[in-house]
C-alpha cells in the first residue's frame, strides 16, 4: 500500500519486524484483535476515533474504557489520523459497530485504493437499511474483488483473549488463499485460526447468535431456569440453520465455531452485550432505557428487524427471533417467552434437528436448487461465494 508522510511520527518500533497491519476501531474487540496479531508477531497499527484514546494506547498500552486491566502488547500502536493506521498495512481488520461501517469506508476508500491488501471483517451484524452483510459493505463501498474479504468469527469473548484464554475462530473468505493469508497472520499460542470458504455461513453464524443471546438473556432476566435456556438454544440453532441455509450458507458451518460454538459462548456468558442486553429487557427494562444503559454496540438489537425481513423473503420461520422482536417492540410480555410459538390448537409436530430432514424442509428444497445453480454456473454462486 502507498506510504504516506504524516506527522507527528511515532519512534520507529526497532523491536517489531513482523508483517505491518492495521486494525480500525479501537473498541473491545478491535484492541483484542490488534493485541492477538501483535502477540502473533505482526507489527500492529490501531485506528481510534478518538485522540486521547490513540494517545492511551500508544503511550500507556492501555485501554481502559473497554479492556480494564489488559497490558497492551509493544509490537501494538495506535493513531487517530486514518491515513497513518493504513500507512504500509499489508492487510487491513475492522471492527468498529455495523451500522457504521459504511460512512467510515468512504474515508478508507480513497487510502487503500486499488491495493489487493486483505481486508477483514471482524463484526458480527447486518445493516439496518439494506439487510446486507458486513462483507458485502466492504464490497460495495470498496469496490474490490470478493476474493480479497475475509470474515472472523467464532466464540470470541474479548475480555476473555485479552486475558488470554485459549480460544479458536475461524477465517472465512471466497478465496482460501486470502482465508489462509489472514489464519496465519491472526494466530498466536492462545488463538488459533481454522478455515473455510463459506462466508455466508460464517457471518450469518456471527449475525444471527447474537438474536438467540438476546433471548436467552430476556430469559434470565425473567427468571426462568435453565430448561428454558436449553430449549432456546437448541430450537435457535435450528432457526439460525434454516436462515442461514435459505440465504445460501452451508449447513455444517452452523454446527461449527462461527455457529454453535459462538451460540455456545454468547448465550453461557454475562460478558456478552447481547446477552445483557436481554437481560435488562426481561428485567422489564424497556428498548429505549436498553440503549441508554449499553456502553458498547450490543448488534444484535439492529440485527432483528433486517433479519426477520430477510428471513420473510426467503420463506423461513424464526419463531424465537420473532419473539424477541415483539419484546423490542414492547408487544410481548418477556414473561410470554417460550421455546417456539405455541397457540392452542397446534398439533404435534415432528422436532427437526437438521437443515432438511423431516419436515416440509423448503429452506433445504432451496439450498439444493441453489446447489444445482451453482454447478451449472461453474462453482459460483450468486453471491459470489464459493462452496
Ligand atoms: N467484543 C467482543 O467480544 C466481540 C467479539 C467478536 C466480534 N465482535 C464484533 O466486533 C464489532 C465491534 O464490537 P466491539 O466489541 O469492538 O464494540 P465496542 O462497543 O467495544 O466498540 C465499538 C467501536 O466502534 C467505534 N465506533 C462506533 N461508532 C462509530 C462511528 N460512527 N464511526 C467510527 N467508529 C465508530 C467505537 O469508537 C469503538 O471503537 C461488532 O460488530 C461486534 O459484534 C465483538
Ligand atoms: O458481547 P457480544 O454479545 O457482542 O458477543 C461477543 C462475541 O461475538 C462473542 O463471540
Amino acid at each position: 500500500m502507498k506510504r504516506v508522510d504524516l506527522t507527528p511520527k511515532e519512534a520507529p518500533r526497532r523491536d517489531v519486524t513482523g508483517p505491518r497491519v492495521a486494525v480500525l476501531g479501537s473498541g473491545s474487540w478491535g484492541t483484542t484483535f490488534g493485541k492477538v496479531l501483535a502477540d502473533g508477531g505482526a507489527d500492529v497499527m490501531m485506528w481510534a476515533r478518538r485522540a486521547e484514546q490513540a494517545h492511551e494506547i500508544r503511550e500507556g498500552k492501555r485501554n481502559t474504557q473497554y479492556l480494564p486491566g489488559i497490558n497492551l502488547p509493544r509490537g501494538l500502536s495506535a493513531t487517530h489520523h486514518l491515513a497513518e493506521a493504513l500507512d504500509g498495512a499489508t492487510q487491513v481488520y475492522i471492527a468498529i459497530s455495523s451500522q457504521a461501517l459504511r460512512q467510515n469506508l468512504k474515508a478508507v476508500r480513497p487510502l487503500i485504493g486499488t491495493s489487493d491488501v486483505p481486508v477483514v471483517s471482524l463484526m458480527k451484524g447486518v445493516e439496518k437499511k439494506t439487510g446486507l452483510r458486513m462483507s458485502q459493505v466492504l464490497e460495495q463501498e470498496l469496490h474490490c474483488d470478493p476474493d480479497r474479504i475475509a470474515v472472523a468469527s467464532g466464540p470470541n469473548l474479548a475480555l476473555e483473549i485479552a486475558r488470554q484464554h485459549p480460544t479458536a475462530a475461524v477465517i472465512s473468505s471466497s478465496s482460501q488463499e486470502t482465508a489462509e493469508a489472514v489464519a496465519r497472520l491472526a494466530r498466536n499460542r492462545y488463538f488459533r485460526t481454522f478455515v473455510n470458504t463459506d462466508v455466508i455461513g460464517t457471518e450469518f453464524g456471527g449475525v444471527l447468535k447474537n438474536l438467540i443471546a438476546v433471548a436467552i438473556g430476556i430469559v434470565d432476566g425473567v427468571g426462568y431456569g435453565e430448561n428454558t435456556k436449553a430449549s432456546i438454544i437448541t430450537r435457535g440453532l435450528v432457526e439460525m440453520t434454516d436462515f442461514a441455509v435459505a440465504q445460501g450458507a452451508r449447513p455444517e458451518t452452523l454446527q461449527g465455531l462461527a455457529g454453535l460454538g459462538d451460540l455456545i459462548a454468547t448465550c453461557q456468558s454475562p460478558l456478552s452485550r447481547n446477552n445483557t442486553a436481554g437481560r435488562l429487557l426481561g428485567q422489564g427494562y424497556s428498548f429505549t432505557e436498553v440503549v441508554k444503559q449499553m456502553d458498547q454496540t450490543a448488534e444484535g438489537l439492529a440485527s432483528v428487524a433486517p433479519v426477520l425481513q430477510l428471513a420473510k423473503a426467503a420463506g423461513v420461520q424464526m419463531p424465537i427471533v420473532e419473539q424477541v422482536k415483539m419484546v423490542l417492540d414492547g408487544t410481548m410480555n418477556p414473561r410470554d417467552i417460550a421455546p417456539h410459538l405455541t397457540t392452542d390448537d397446534d398439533e404435534p409436530t415432528e422436532e427437526r434437528t437438521q437443515n432438511g430432514s423431516g419436515g416440509s424442509g423448503s429452506a433445504f428444497r432451496r439450498a439444493l436448487q441453489r446447489a444445482f445453480d451453482q454447478f451449472r454456473h461453474g462453482g459460483r454462486g450468486a453471491a459470489g461465494d464459493r462452496s
